[in-house]
């Protein structure tokens, strides 16, 4: 059966590309017949590991394109994922399975619900890629991911293919809790990075900080059900920082690149779902509001 592959960027390539070189079919879905025209002069997408780059000629069509579709990785960042889906809804086969591969939380019930005929696998990943130059995308770190269907503990047939293609990948009973500790880690650690304009490593110099955002991290986590988002995340959060210390957050690198950030599926995704459970949370707020400030005096989209 052919994965699918919608957003050939950082991520998804990095997903074709070990699907295709170990035999599985996979097909790229761009997002218009011009995307299409400029990957088929350059005609595959070059995969940077270690320093050594190797191309593979993936086939690819465009969203207009209307075969049918029974197997979906959706790899667009967590603000386009509804749009993109909406384009390719209709080939969408009865019973189609659609691997979510967004960061944060709220896109994946976002597609889900316009999705009812089909089984969405939510993702939550660990791996690192970035795009270097048109379809070159650097591998830059070696991850894991762990892939759940909140509706469904059943594992799917299809993971045999992510084990013959080298991605290492864990069948998670728990991916929303999962998802929900990601989302507490990026927003205890990203939003500051960015407005102190730090390494993640320099954050030790703002310990009150990084400390104030994971008790309230704690209470939400707590209030919307997920203690075990929340079990020990304050050291969880400060091994990280120490794992990384020599990083720039992804949120950071975004903001100096100029790329939009996924700020509304984690900072404000999270004080929104306080806000439901009735908590009031004034770091998250502020940190929030400061951020979202700082988005706007840097000419991207605060949301
Ligand atoms: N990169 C990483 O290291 C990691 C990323 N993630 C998460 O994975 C998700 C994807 O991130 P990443 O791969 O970095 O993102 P990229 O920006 O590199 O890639 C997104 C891709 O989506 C495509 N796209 C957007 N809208 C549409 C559309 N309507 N139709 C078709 N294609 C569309 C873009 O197309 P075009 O090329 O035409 O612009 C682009 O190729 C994010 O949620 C991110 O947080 C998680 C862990 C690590
Ligand atoms: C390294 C870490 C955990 C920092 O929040 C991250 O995932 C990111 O930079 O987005």
């Amino acid at each position: 059966m052919t994965w699918h592959v919608l957003g050939a960027g950082s991520l998804g390539s990095v997903w074709a590309a070990r699907l295709h070189r170990a035999g599985v079919p996979v097909k790229l879905i761009l997002r218009d017949p011009q995307r299409l025209a400029s990957y088929r002069q350059v005609g595959a997408i070059t995969l940077v590991e270690h320093d050594h780059a190797t191309r593979y000629a993936i086939p690819a069509d465009s969203v207009d394109s209307d075969t049918p579709i029974q197997r979906l990785l959706l790899a667009c960042k967590a603000y386009d994922a509804a749009n993109a889906i909406k384009h390719v809804a209709h080939r969408l086969q009865p019973g189609a399975e659609v691997i979510l591969l967004q960061n944060g939380l709220g896109s994946q019930d976002e597609v889900a619900a316009l999705l009812p005929q089909c089984r969405c696998v939510f993702a939550s990943s660990t791996e690192g890629a970035f795009r270097e130059v048109g379809w070159r995308v650097v591998f830059a770190g070696q991850g894991h991911t762990w892939l759940g269907d909140p509706a469904d503990e059943t594992p799917p047939g299809w993971l045999a293919d992510l084990q013959q293609s080298g991605i290492a990948h864990t069948w998670s009973t728990d991916i929303v809790s999962r998802l929900w500790r990601k989302l507490a880690l990026n927003c205890a650690i990203n939003p500051l990075t960015v407005l102190h304009g730090c390494r993640n490593g320099e954050l030790e110099t703002h310990r009150g900080e990084v400390d104030g955002l994971c008790a309230e991290l704690i209470e939400l986590l707590t209030a919307c059900g997920q203690p075990s988002a929340a079990a020990d995340l304050r050291e969880d959060v400060w091994r990280v920082i120490q794992a990384t210390a020599t990083n720039y957050s992804s949120m950071y690198q975004d903001v100096a690149a100029k790329r939009r950030t996924e700020i509304s599926y984690l900072l404000g995704y999270a004080c929104n779902a306080g806000s439901k459970a009735g908590l009031t949370l004034p770091r998250l707020q502020a940190i929030h509001h400061r951020l979202q400030a700082h988005l706007g005096s840097c000419g991207l989209p605060q949301h």
